[in-house]
C-alpha cells in the first residue's frame, strides 16, 4: 500500500540522520567560514571549545522534520514510479521499471522533498553554524536560543520568505542528485541479485552506500552554494542571489569552493545512506 511507503521513508530517514549529523555539521562549518584550516583542524577546535555537543547542533528539527522530508521523498518517488509503470513496490522486483522511469520518478521525489525540506534546512544551517558553547549563566548568549527560536526570528527579521532563503539552491541540488540516487541504488541492486529475488541485506547496504556517494559527490557544488545562501542574510545581505553567489564565490576562492566539504559529504553518505535503505526495505518487507 502506497502509505506504508511513507512511514518506511520516515523512519529510515531517523535512524540515518542521527548518525550522519557529527559529519554534517562539521561540513556546513567548512562551507560557510573561513576560520578553518581543514576537516581535522574544525574538529578540533569544534570539541575543545563546545564538547561533543557541538557536533549534535541543530539536529532537533531534521529529526522531526525527516518524517515529512523522507516521506515525501520515497512515497513520491514510489507512487510516481507506479503512475509510469503501473507496478506497486512488491511487483517490481518481477517486473522492473526502466532506469528512465526511475530516474524522473527519482527527480520527481527530489523537486517535492526540497520544497518541504528548505525551511527546516535552513535552521539546521543557522544552528550549526554557532559556535558559541552551552549557555552558562552570565556568559555571551548565542544569536538562537534553539530552533524554535531561530523560526520565528528569521520569520520577524526576514519575513516568511526568509525562511525559505537558498531553496532554488536547494532545489537545483536535490531534483537532479536524487533521481541519480534511485537510478544507482536500483542498478547496483539488479547487478549483484539473481532475477526475480530479492535483493540480500549486504547488498542493500552496499547499493544504498554507494547510491548515497553518487548523489552527493554531484550535489557537492549546489550544496556549497545553498548553504552560503542560507547564511546570507544573518548580518545583512552579501549576495544579490544565486548567481551572484555562485559568482563571487568563485572570484575569490577559485573553482575549489565548489568542492569544499565534499570528502564528509561522501563519508557520511555511505553509511547514512546504506541504514537508509536497508531499514526501508526491511519495513517493506515486514509489512507485506
Ligand atoms: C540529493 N542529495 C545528495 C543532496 C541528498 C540525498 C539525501 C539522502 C539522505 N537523506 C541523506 O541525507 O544523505
Amino acid at each position: 500500500m502506497p502509505v506504508e511507503e511513507f512511514v518506511a521513508g520516515w523512519i529510515s530517514g531517523a535512524v540515518g540522520l542521527v548518525l550522519g549529523h557529527p559529519f554534517d555539521t562539521v561540513k556546513v562549518r567548512l562551507q560557510t567560514q573561513n576560520t578553518y584550516r581543514g576537516i581535522v583542524d574544525c574538529v578540533l577546535k569544534t570539541y575543545r571549545h563546545e564538547s561533543l555537543l557541538g557536533f549534535f547542533k541543530g539536529m532537533s528539527f531534521p529529526i522531526a522534520s525527516v518524517a515529512l522530508v523522507n516521506s515525501v521523498l520515497f512515497g513520491v518517488y514510489s507512487n510516481t514510479l507506479m503512475a509510469l509503470t503501473t507496478t506497486s513496490h512488491q511487483e517490481r522486483r518481477a517486473q522492473p521499471p526502466s532506469y528512465t522511469n526511475i530516474f524522473i520518478a527519482g527527480c520527481t521525489g527530489g523537486l517535492l522533498q526540497a520544497y518541504c525540506l528548505a525551511p527546516f534546512d535552513l535552521i539546521k544551517v543557522r544552528l550549526q553554524n554557532q559556535t558559541e558553547p552551552r549557555v552558562q549563566p552570565g556568559s555571551h548568549q548565542p544569536r538562537y536560543r534553539g530552533p524554535v527560536h531561530c523560526a520565528a526570528s528569521i520569520f520577524r527579521e526576514e519575513g516568511p520568505q526568509g525562511l525559505f532563503r537558498g531553496s532554488w539552491a536547494l532545489v537545483l541540488r536535490d531534483t537532479p542528485t536524487l533521481g541519480m540516487y534511485f537510478v544507482t541504488y536500483e542498478g547496483l541492486c539488479r547487478q549483484y541479485t539473481p532475477e526475480g529475488q530479492n535483493p540480500s541485506s549486504a547488498t542493500v547496504l552496499v547499493a544504498g552506500g554507494f547510491a548515497g556517494i553518487a548523489s552527493w559527490i554531484t550535489a557537492t557544488p549546489f550544496d556549497v552554494i545553498k548553504s552560503r545562501m542560507q547564511m546570507d542574510g544573518l548580518k545583512g545581505r552579501k549576495y544579490r542571489g544565486m548567481l551572484d553567489c555562485m559568482a563571487s564565490s568563485f572570484r575569490q576562492e577559485g573553482v575549489g569552493v565548489f568542492f569544499r566539504g565534499m570528502t564528509l559529504n561522501s563519508a557520511r553518505a555511505f553509511p547514512v545512506n546504506a541504514v537508509t535503505f536497508l531499514s526501508y526495505e526491511y519495513l517493506l518487507r515486514l509489512w507485506r
